[in-house]
């Protein structure tokens, strides 16, 4: 497996105030990272940073081996770039501004142009100046995805779509992910990484709090767990199991907060009858709020 992304010790400072401080971060290629922070975390500078439209104040990154600055011609011929801000050309229509695109990247190819803007429900006739924000997201998400780049960076690429449109272009993530594509996605929206990314990495006030697989965050995550049994549940006992965290008895169910593994729990629960379980699946919400509260 190749390395799509790679950082040492960057940062970037504003007029002395650091908004992304010494970051070392290795993305491999084939996967869809998710980016995440709370407003001002700094997101958005380390994406203008990687695709080379701010300069670092401190350390390095590298596109597919390019380093972003000495070598920005080719480290951007990498990269699809969504901006968090993407405005187009207002005067043009859609299908004008990306043949335009397209010729300056050698040449569009207008069946993957039609087959995008058919999938995110597009009409290309449209001057861009004339779309709402929603639809001229979508302009903005074509363009990065249209010549197939190795590298698919995007700035919160969902904001302004509809859940349907939403729905559609993690279709797409996943389909560029399943080609061999690397997808690096900045969000708010825990439920979209959730249903994407591979890997996510947490960034608080410009520092990268954590790097991890989605599945191990899940599995670090606090679950809630009921358990019914057929007589008066055995609160005693399930206390000394060590992941239970909280327990409280309503009639003949346990209600149990569990963290981490839960096969010790099932074990000691099973000789006194069990009845029902049910699990509610943790989402990363609760993750992602402890690593932001543990920096704040
Ligand atoms: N051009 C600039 N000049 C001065 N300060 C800036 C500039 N751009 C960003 N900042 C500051 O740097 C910090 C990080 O901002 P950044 O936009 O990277 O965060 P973000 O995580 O993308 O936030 P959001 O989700 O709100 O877009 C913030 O404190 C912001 O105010």
């Amino acid at each position: 497996m190749g390395i799509a992304i790679q950082t040492w010790q960057l940062s970037k400072t504003y007029h002395g105030r650091p908004a992304l401080s010494a970051m070392d971060l290795t993305v491999p290629s084939d996967m869809v990272f998710g980016y995440l922070g709370p407003n001002g975390a700094g997101k958005t500078t380390t994406i203008r940073l990687l695709a080379g439209l701010l300069r670092p104040s401190g350390g390095r990154a590298e596109i597919g081996g390019h380093d972003v600055v000495r070598e920005r011609e080719q480290a951007q011929r990498r990269i699809g770039y969504l901006p968090g801000d993407f405005a187009g050309y207002p005067r043009m229509t859609a299908a004008a501004y990306l043949d335009y695109l397209g010729h300056l990247r050698g040449g569009p190819d207008h069946g993957t142009i039609r087959a995008l803007a058919d999938r995110l429900d597009l009409d290309l006739t449209v001057r861009i100046g004339a779309m709402s924000h929603g639809t001229r997201q979508k302009v903005g998400i074509v363009q990065a995805f249209m010549h197939t780049p190795a590298l698919l960076v995007l700035d919160e690429p969902t904001a302004g779509l509809d859940p349907l449109i939403q729905r559609e272009f993690l279709g797409l993530v996943r389909e560029a992910r399943d080609r061999g594509q690397t997808v690096f996605l900045s969000s708010h929206n825990l439920y979209e990484v959730e249903a994407v990314a591979d890997m996510v990495g947490i960034l608080v006030r410009g520092r990268l709090a954590v790097v991890e697989e989605v599945g191990k965050l899940k599995a670090q995550a606090v679950r809630r767990i009921d358990l019914t049994f057929a007589g008066v549940p055995p609160d005693a006992v399930l206390r000394e199991v060590a992941a239970v965290q909280q327990l409280t008895v309503t009639g003949h169910t346990a209600h149990l907060v569990v963290e981490g593994h839960t096969a010790e729990l099932l074990r000691v629960a099973a000789p006194y009858g069990v009845e029902q379980i049910v699990t509610h699946e943790p989402d990363l919400e609760d993750v992602f709020l402890s690593y932001y509260d543990a920096q704040g």
